[in-house]
């Protein structure tokens, strides 16, 4: 990391569609503002849980509104979300806490493929209605992200055990010791201070925050990997 940039941290659960809103438009950006990026893939039940919040979803208007909202945004912002059939078995009942594993696993052991497995996966759930909580789903997933066979399979093999578990505990605490109470959450390290926010709908904030220009969720046309 050159000593001029700016770590900035995104906190993100594949199961949250605002966090791939985030995560695409901050990794258009890693190429554009002096920032290091760097992807803490965590839990949001465990924020959840953690902040004493409630999903959003389950209050039936902002329910109604999210999935006119992430519609609008899916376009604007040139991300493919299209909601699951039934969000709530996808989002509550199955959850995203064999996938977050997976995707920790990934980030311990292959860190350079943590950017393309979670896309994957976001892919998977919000955009084509398919599983993400079964080892052939996650197996898939891995697959698609270029997950050379031997290396795949020993990583759904460690997707399990204590040690990844404890992790995605660890850094599921670190969020809730920055005060998060839902994702993405966006931490930016400004002058030795962590800087929070909260959501995909403040970049203007956090650009103004890192002396950068905003230019829209769609920066430059290359780079994505979309
Ligand atoms: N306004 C935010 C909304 C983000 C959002 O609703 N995130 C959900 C997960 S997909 C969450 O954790 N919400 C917690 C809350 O709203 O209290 C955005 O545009 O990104």
């Amino acid at each position: 990391m050159s000593a001029s940039k700016i770590l900035v941290e995104l906190f993100y659960d594949v199961v949250s569609p605002y966090s791939w809103i985030g995560f695409e438009v901050l990794s258009r950006y890693r190429n554009v503002w002096d920032i290091d990026l760097k992807l803490r893939p965590a839990f949001l039940g465990g924020v959840m849980h953690g902040s004493g919040n409630k999903p959003p979803g389950l209050v039936p208007n902002k329910f109604l509104y999210m999935t006119k909202d992430l519609q609008r945004l899916a376009s604007y912002c040139k991300v493919p979300i299209q909601a699951p059939s039934n969000p709530f078995e996808a989002m509550f009942e199955k959850g995203s806490l064999s996938a977050m594993r997976f995707v920790t696993a990934v980030e311990l052991h292959s860190p350079e493929l943590t950017e393309q497995v979670s896309r994957e996966l976001w892919r998977r759930i919000w955009s084509k209605d398919q599983d993400i909580t079964t080892p052939e789903s996650l197996q898939e997933a891995g697959e698609k992200a270029g997950l050379p066979a031997d290396q795949l399979q020993r990583l759904l093999g460690l997707a399990v055990s204590q040690e990844v578990k404890e992790k995605l505990k660890l850094v599921t605490q670190e969020a809730l010791n920055h005060k998060a109470f839902g994702f993405p959450l966006i931490v930016a390290h400004v002058d030795g201070r962590p800087e929070i926010f909260f959501g995909s709908d403040r970049f203007e904030l956090l650009a103004h925050l890192l002396g950068e220009k905003w230019l829209g969720p769609v920066p430059q046309e290359t780079g994505s990997k979309l």
